[in-house]
């Protein structure tokens, strides 16, 4: 469970103060999938920094399975857009995934069968032994989704993870992380430009005004649970949801 109460965080420095989120105060409950979408620079990168104990807020608070954030949570993991840069490259793929488990003090044995459970479950159990620049975008993705789930986290955040790979191979990664979700039951909080994809994945849509943010719209996503590419994208409800989530962010979106 995610809980934002009157989160509000300014950045200043070097002579110049940015109010990066305004007044945000929703909840995500245990087990729930929300999407977050809003405006370029409406702060959704700090909100999840903040999630996750790596920035502090300027005030208010965020509490992470009930309990106020202050430094990285335990059970709450993030996988973040630039793939690239949050694996080694150094170390082979078991062994970037199952290094929080290390640094958790996990015996090998343990660790070994985790990493090996969440590599099958993104699809990439014969990939154990690369490293990840062997690996195409899409597979390197998989590697930190599978790295998130080995740690067996509570909360899973995600910022953007496929902002950067091509159209088909989002689509897979979408449903890998629906079929992850509805598999080991965490509490999901995914960040994205993307209207249809927040609308395809989420149970909920959390729109955010343009900064100093506010949630400008919460949604619940009404379509059926089990969702695929082709049905769910052509269903007319899902084509009135994306509609009403668009105009929200027009309205909502900084004069130019
Ligand atoms: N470390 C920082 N120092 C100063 N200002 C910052 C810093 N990080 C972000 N900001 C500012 O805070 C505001 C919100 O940034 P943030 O990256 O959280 O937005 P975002 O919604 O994730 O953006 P985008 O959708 O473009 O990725 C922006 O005006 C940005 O310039």
């Amino acid at each position: 469970m995610l809980e934002v109460k009157n989160l509000h965080k300014v950045y200043d420095g070097h002579g110049r103060r940015v109010t990066a989120v305004g007044d945000l105060t929703f909840s995500v409950p245990e087990g729930q999938f929300a999407c977050v979408v809003g405006p370029s620079g409406c702060g959704k990168t700090t909100l999840l920094r903040v999630l996750a104990g790596l920035l502090p807020a300027t005030s208010g608070e965020v509490l992470v399975q009930r309990t106020p954030v202050t430094a990285p949570p335990p059970g709450l993991a993030v996988v973040f857009q630039e793939y690239g840069r949050s694996l080694f490259p150094w170390l082979r793929v078991r062994e970037n995934v199952e290094l929080p488990l290390k640094a958790q003090g996990m015996a090998r044995s343990d660790r070994g069968a985790l990493a090996a459970e969440a590599l099958a479950a993104v699809g990439l159990s014969d990939a154990h032994g690369a490293y990840p620049w062997q690996l195409s975008g899409g597979m390197q993705q998989r590697v930190a989704i599978a790295r998130a789930i080995a740690y067996q986290p509570r909360v899973l955040l995600m910022d953007e993870p496929f902002a950067a790979v091509d159209a088909q191979t989002r689509a897979d990664l979408e449903d890998l992380v629906r079929s992850v979700w509805q598999r080991f039951g965490v509490t999901l909080l995914f960040v994205t430009h993307d209207i249809d994809e927040a609308v395809y994945l989420g149970q909920r849509v959390i729109v955010l005004s343009a900064s100093p943010t506010t949630v400008a719209q919460d949604l619940t996503i009404d379509l059926p649970a089990e969702r695929d590419q082709l049905t769910t994208r052509s269903d007319a409800r899902f084509t009135e949801l994306r509609g009403q989530v668009y105009a929200q962010i027009q309205k909502v979106k900084a004069p130019a």
